[in-house]
């Protein structure tokens, strides 16, 4: 069967090859495991909760309605890290097509946390697409402003936790050029490198990447993951390396760096603004393509 739920999860098979498949954890909406032709393609912490006791250490975690911890905007400083979608229990809305298999998940704030709906008791309703293509995987967010009279003020971000097989063999293409701000430095700056290296803990933002740039980490100058945005100007690029890590109670194994990193599309250098009745959608979509350098405009 292409879609099978469960109490705590859906699961999509490609009908072409049931080799392909994804798992999404209605906590959280969390996609936690993508294989291609058998191969898993996501990294998942051996420690990960999916007991909905916590946010989900790998997979795709989604971030709405702000990213990282806000320290001065009035009502999304008052909520935890990442905010609520990570940490609520989506509702299935069902199959909307049977091939490429594409299902549907909600949330409102009668579904979220209330523990966080009474920290930021804003109104919206927000709609996961994920469509599982026989080479590809497709996330799509359509957040709605349900106000009537006030505007929605929001980040939104894909947390996409990818497997590779070294970090350090592992670099980042075609982000050469685009203006990012550090968090560790706390500094903005041009990355100027010709592609993103890894050699400790990091934590970059990189701002307004122009659509057609397609975002692709190569491992040993083979191509393991390439990742598409639409509608998503920014991208966090994050390795927690060992000290970070090791500070994690759910990061595990402890060596799981060097297999993991994170490249999340996101809206997050400023927010969306929607007005009353207002919708906005953006997709995330993964796949394994051929190397594609692109030049500097
Ligand atoms: O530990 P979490 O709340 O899941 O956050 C994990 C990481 O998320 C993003 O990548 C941020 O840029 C990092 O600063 C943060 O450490």
């Amino acid at each position: 069967m292409a879609i099978e739920e469960t109490e705590t999860q859906v699961i999509l098979s490609h009908p072409s090859d049931s080799s392909t498949n994804v798992t999404i954890l209605k906590y959280g909406a969390t996609v936690f495991s993508w294989k291609l032709y058998g191969q898993e393609q996501l990294w998942l912490s051996t420690a990960a909760k999916l007991d909905g006791s916590k946010p989900v250490r790998g997979g795709i975690p989604l971030v709405f309605p702000v990213f990282g911890k806000n320290e001065s905007d009035p009502l999304l400083s008052k909520l935890p890290q990442h905010g609520l979608a990570r940490n609520s229990t989506w509702e299935f809305l069902g199959q909307v097509k049977s091939n490429p298999p594409t299902v549907q998940f909600g949330l409102n704030p009668k579904l979220s946390n209330p523990e966080m709906t009474k920290l930021w008791s804003e109104d919206f309703n927000l709609i996961l697409t994920v469509e599982l293509g026989s080479d590809y995987l497709k996330t799509e967010i359509e957040v709605e402003n349900l106000s009537s009279s006030k505007e929605l003020k929001f980040n939104w971000l894909f947390h996409t936790y990818l497997k590779i097989p070294d970090i350090e063999d592992t670099m980042i293409s075609n982000l050469v050029g685009m203006k990012l701000y550090d968090q560790l430095l706390k500094e903005s700056f041009v990355d100027k490198h010709p592609c993103v290296t890894f050699h400790g803990e990091k934590d970059v933002i990189y701002q307004n990447v122009e659509a057609d740039r397609v975002i692709q980490v190569v491992n040993q100058g083979k191509p393991v993951h390439t990742v598409k945005r639409v509608n998503l100007p920014d991208s966090v690029v994050w390795n927690p390396w060992i000290e970070k890590s090791g500070g994690m109670g759910d990061f595990e194994p402890k060596t799981g760096y060097k297999e993991m990193v994170c490249v999340e599309p996101g809206h997050v250098h400023d927010f969306v603004v929607l007005s009353p009745g207002e919708k906005w959608t953006a997709a995330q979509i993964l796949s394994k393509d051929e190397l594609k350098y692109q030049a500097i405009q």
